[in-house]
């Protein structure tokens, strides 16, 4: 089975969380009718993402968002890459990602590893780590499609994850993401179509729909990016989705043609995880 079909969810993020997560459900229905296999929301996609916010709409593992997802999956048969939420541990907060499966199972979960903190002059500022701690975990998962790995938004900036994933046998990476207006029209297609173009795999992104009545005003964009580095797709800034077909026998066909992971010299350098 090397085809399959993945809806980009661009959803506009309200300010209350029940309604985010209704208006989720409704489009897993919908896509799962129009034959996605695959429904990916983005990063914070019940929640602004304010740090002021992490908190009040988190939950923990197991929460009403989390639970409506699985339910979800199972009743209409498709698998949930549920974007990212607060996920609340004791007294940590993470940036957490799930993975249902068809029959509702969580199957990954992934709890974004870099913290995005940055000031840029004139620019966007925002310092996840006043309120977020980081995940330790490379995220692979089985589907009887291919591997896909997955990461959460300014994981994509190290290319080192990427490929750790890709050498675990990942032939797609899923990002719920959401760049801002600084960074977004600079750096986002361009990261898209280099992990996807270096470790010659599908790449999928998913942002918000851009907000501009919230504090952070997400780049929208949700793209696609396939094994040769082209994009497939790519939306604009406003509420909406695509279903973007993926094809692994594509990826075989171009690592075949130009073997670049087989042509590493392991010889002379090698990447390794640090088990703690
Ligand atoms: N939510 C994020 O991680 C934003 C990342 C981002 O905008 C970037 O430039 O990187």
């Amino acid at each position: 089975m090397g085809k399959f079909k993945a809806a980009l969810l661009q959803t506009h993020v309200y300010s209350n969380k029940g309604k985010n997560i209704e208006k989720a459900v409704k489009l897993i229905e919908k896509v799962s009718r129009e034959g996605a296999d695959i429904a990916v929301f983005p990063e914070m996609f019940i929640c602004p993402y304010d740090n002021s916010c992490f908190r009040e709409y988190g939950e923990e593992e197991g929460g009403s968002a989390f639970m409506a997802m699985s339910k979800s999956a199972r009743e209409n048969g498709i698998y949930v890459v549920a974007g990212t939420m607060p996920e609340l541990v004791g007294d940590k907060i993470y940036n957490t990602s799930y993975v249902f499966d068809r029959n509702g199972e969580k199957i990954a979960k992934h709890r974004k590893m870099h913290l995005f903190d940055i000031d840029i002059e004139g620019g966007q500022r925002f310092k996840e780590s006043d309120t977020l701690s980081p995940g330790q975990e490379v995220t692979v998962f089985e589907t009887e499609f291919c591997k896909i790995g997955l990461a959460v938004c300014y994981d994509i900036r190290f290319p080192e994850l990427s490929r750790l994933m890709a050498m675990e046998g990942a032939e797609a990476i899923i990002i719920p993401g959401a760049f801002n207006m600084t960074t977004g029209p600079a750096h986002w297609e361009l990261h898209f179509r280099a992990r996807a173009l270096d470790n010659q795999v599908y790449t999928i992104g998913v942002s918000p729909a851009r907000d501009m009545e919230a504090s952070y005003h997400s780049y929208g964009n949700s793209i696609a990016a396939s094994p040769w580095g082209n994009v497939l797709c790519r939306m604009d800034e406003k509420e909406g989705y695509v279903i973007q077909e993926i094809d692994t026998d594509y990826v075989k066909k171009i690592r075949n043609e130009l073997p670049l992971l087989k042509h590493r010299r392991a010889d002379v350098y090698e990447l390794t995880k640090i088990n703690k």
